[in-house]
C-alpha cells in the first residue's frame, strides 16, 4: 500500500498542506512543535478514518475552524484511489471512496498502516489498559467480527455495571451474564490466537534488536482457559456467578477480558516491573515490527509505516535492524534532527516542517545545501 498524494485542509495546526511522498522512505525533519506528528496523524486518519490518539474530533480540526478535511490518493492492490475524510465539529465525520460516501467500517475495509510513537512506550509501562488498548486494536485491523463482538461485549459490560450500581434485577443479570459468555470466550479465544501469532514474530525481532535476549508473552485472564468452547463458556459463568458479591460491593464487573492483562518476560523477568529503559523500546518496537508481519500476513498487503522520533534513542545496530526490516515498506519517520549516521543510506525524499509548511528535497546533499 503507498500513499501517492497527501492535501489537507484545516487539521490541527495545518490551514492547508500538500503533500507528495516518496513511494519508499520520506524522513520529515523539523523543531518541536512544528506538526510532525499532526501529519503523521493525518496520514493515519487517512487510512484508518480514526486517529491512533485518544484525540476526540474537535481536538484535530484547527482552532476557529468547522471541519477539517483529509484528502489522499493511495494505491492499494494495484489500484489507485482517491479518499476523503471530513472532520466535522459536533456533527459526524464524512468518508468518501472516489467520491462514494461510505460508512468507517467500508472505508477502511483492506487498508493497513502501523504507527510507533514514543507514547507506544506506555503498552509495557503503564496499565493492563494500554496493553488491552494495543491487543484490541491491531486484532481489529485484521478481524472486523473481533472489532464488532468487542463493541457488543463492551455495551454488555457497560449495562451490567449500571445494574449492579443500581436496584440489581436478577433476571436482567441473568440475561447480561449469558451474553457476557458467549461473547467473551469468542473476544478471548481470537485473542489468545492473536497472542501466540505476536509471540513468534516478536521473538525473532527481539532476538536481533536486543543482541539474543529471548522474549516471552503471557495472556493473563481472569477466568480460567479451557480449549473447549463450550466448556470455556460455562466456566465463564460460573466465575461471573462466583464474583458477583465482589462486583455489587465494588460496583462494576471484576472478571472477564475486559481485565485481562499481557505480561512481557526477558529472562524471565517482568519487564513491567525490571525492564530498562532500552529493553522496554525494544519490545515495543518488536511489536509494532510483529504488526507490521501480521498485517501483511491476512490482509495480504504492505502496510504503511509511520515513525514518530524513533531514531533520537536507538543505537547503530538497533537502529541498522529497523531499516532492514523495512523492505519495500511506505515508510514515514519523524525527527528533530538529520541524523547523518542513520539516514544516509536511505533513499528517499527529505522534508523540512517549519509552523506547518513543508519543503521538500530529493536527496540528502540537497537537504544540505538548500538549508
Ligand atoms: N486543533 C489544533 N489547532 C491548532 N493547532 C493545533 C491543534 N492541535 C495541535 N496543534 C498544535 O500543533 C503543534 C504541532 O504539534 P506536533 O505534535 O505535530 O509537533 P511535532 O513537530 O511532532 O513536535 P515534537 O517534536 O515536539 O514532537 C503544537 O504546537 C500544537 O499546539
Amino acid at each position: 500500500m503507498k500513499l501517492i498524494d497527501l492535501e489537507i485542509f484545516n487539521f490541527r495546526n495545518y490551514e492547508h498542506l500538500k503533500f507528495d511522498p516518496n513511494e519508499n522512505v520520506n524522513i520529515i525533519i523539523g523543531k518541536n512543535a512544528m506538526g510532525k506528528t499532526n501529519l503523521l496523524e493525518a496520514i493515519y486518519i487517512a487510512t484508518l478514518g480514526k486517529s491512533f490518539k485518544s484525540a476526540k474530533d474537535n481536538e484535530l480540526i484547527r482552532i476557529a475552524s468547522q471541519s477539517a478535511e483529509i484528502n489522499s490518493t493511495i494505491q492499494n492492490f494495484d489500484y489507485e484511489d482517491t479518499y476523503k475524510v471530513e472532520i466535522n465539529l459536533n456533527k459526524k465525520n464524512n468518508f468518501f471512496i472516489n467520491d462514494e460516501q461510505l460508512n468507517i467500517k467500508n472505508y477502511k475495509r483492506d487498508m493497513a498502516s502501523v504507527i510507533f510513537t514514543p507514547a507506544d512506550l506506555n503498552i509495557i509501562k503503564f496499565g493492563p489498559n494500554d496493553r488491552r488498548k494495543y491487543l484490541d486494536n491491531l486484532i481489529s485491523k485484521v478481524d472486523a467480527m473481533y472489532e464488532y463482538n468487542l463493541l457488543n461485549y463492551k455495551k454488555i459490560i457497560f449495562e451490567r455495571n449500571k445494574l449492579l450500581k443500581k436496584n440489581i434485577n436478577y433476571d436482567l443479570l441473568e440475561v447480561y451474564d449469558f451474553q457476557l459468555a458467549q461473547i467473551g470466550v469468542s473476544i478471548l479465544r481470537t485473542r489468545l490466537n492473536y497472542v501466540k501469532q505476536i509471540e513468534k514474530h516478536s521473538k525473532d525481532h527481539f532476538m536481533n534488536l536486543s543482541g539474543g535476549d529471548d522474549l516471552k508473552i503471557t495472556y493473563l485472564s481472569t477466568i480460567p482457559l479451557n480449549s473447549e468452547e463450550s466448556e470455556m463458556e460455562k466456566i465463564f459463568l460460573k466465575h461471573l456467578k462466583k464474583s458477583l458479591k465482589r462486583d455489587l460491593e465494588l460496583k462494576y464487573t471484576t472478571v472477564g477480558p475486559h481485565r485481562d492483562d499481557l505480561d512481557f518476560k526477558i529472562k524471565n523477568l517482568s519487564s513491567k516491573i525490571f525492564g530498562s529503559q532500552g529493553e522496554i523500546r525494544s519490545i515495543v518496537l518488536s511489536l509494532k515490527l510483529s504488526e507490521l508481519d501480521i498485517l501483511r500476513e491476512k490482509l495480504k498487503t504492505n502496510p504503511i509505516l509511520l515513525l514518530d522520533d524513533v531514531f533520537s534513542e536507538l543505537d547503530k545496530s538497533r537502529s541498522k535492524y529497523l531499516i532492514d526490516s523495512f523492505n519495500g515498506t511506505q515508510i514515514f519517520i519523524t525527527s528533530t534532527d538529520l541524523n547523518e549516521n542513520i539516514f544516509k543510506n536511505l533513499i528517499g525524499k527529505y522534508f523540512n516542517i517549519s509552523n506547518g509548511r513543508i519543503i521538500d528535497y530529493d536527496r540528502l546533499g540537497e537537504y544540505n545545501e538548500r538549508k
